[in-house]
């Protein structure tokens, strides 16, 4: 068959939407990683299904699989693109949607110039819910990775992230120390891993490598992860800019039980089909 598509991107974090309103497709992780590979496909960091709702009190279901083939539970710079693709196609013609997710319903809110405002719900520190092996709840925990003792905060956006403060995110050794997170022992559903750098109170720098993709442009998950953490740490005031490679993203967190939200770009770049 032939699948239509859109690219798209999120301060560079790009993405596969595939409306699975209007065509049928059941996907496989093979599938998936054959859209999202850079030379035999079209190529991404994550394929994002957008599916009817599957119940009345949403007007969307969308599916995030990473470029590895497996399904994930959240996409901060995929929600984004998720919205601006349902107006764009004329699926809705609402400004703020409501969307179904394995992470549970997030409230998306289109602005102005392609922009789009995410309530990404809130954060979970409890390590079984990250999920993170360890012997205690911690503001920080003490990682030891490949003989190195490393610091790292961690918390669940829906899906796990590790973030660790760096110096400088230029010299953070993200393609050694990324994939050794990412798959360490004591995330036994592996991790994302962001590299923070502390401007200052209200801007940081930020790189992820992301679980299921290797290092991205931008997280939107990761941002909000770090600025959390960097909240929790008392490095941070409650609204900053994250700077990425792709670009950057605003992120509000109001503390404990509030949720995180998120404001950035989007941009759809082109639209095409692919013989599947
Ligand atoms: N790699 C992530 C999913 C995509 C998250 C990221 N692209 C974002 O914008 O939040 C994971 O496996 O949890």
């Amino acid at each position: 068959m032939f699948l239509k598509f859109t690219k798209m991107h999120g301060a560079g974090n790009d993405f596969v939407v595939i409306d699975l309103i209007s065509q049928r497709f059941r996907p496989r992780a093979r599938d998936i990683r054959l859209l999202a590979d850079r030379h035999f496909g079209i190529g991404c960091d994550q394929v994002l299904l957008v599916e009817p709702p599957d119940s009345p009190d949403v007007d969307f279901r969308y599916r995030i699989f990473n470029a590895d083939g497996e399904e994930v539970e959240n996409c901060g710079n995929g929600a984004r693109c998720f919205a601006r693709f349902v107006h764009d196609q004329r699926l809705t013609n609402k400004r703020i949607i409501r969307v179904q997710t394995a992470a549970g319903v997030l409230e998306l809110r289109l602005r102005d110039q392609g922009r789009v405002e995410v309530d990404m719900g809130r954060p979970v520190f409890a390590p079984d819910a990250i999920p993170l092996r360890a012997a205690q709840q911690a503001l920080h925990y003490s990682l030891d990775v490949a003989g190195r003792q490393l610091e790292f905060g961690a918390l669940s956006m829906g899906n796990p992230h590790a973030i660790l403060r760096v110096d400088s995110v230029a010299q953070a050794d993200v393609a050694t120390l990324g994939p050794l997170i990412e798959n360490h022992p004591c995330f036994p559903a592996r991790a994302n891993a962001g590299f923070m750098e502390i401007v200052s109170g209200q801007e940081i720098r930020l790189r992820v490598f992301e679980r299921g993709a290797g290092e991205t442009l931008a997280c939107g998950t990761g941002a909000c992860a770090a600025v959390v953490y960097g909240i929790t740490r008392g490095w941070l005031r409650d609204t900053v800019t994250v700077h990425l490679p792709g670009g950057k993203l605003e992120i509000r967190w109001a503390g404990l039980e509030q949720p995180v939200i998120m404001i950035g770009p989007t941009a759809s770049v082109f639209e095409g089909s692919m013989k599947i």
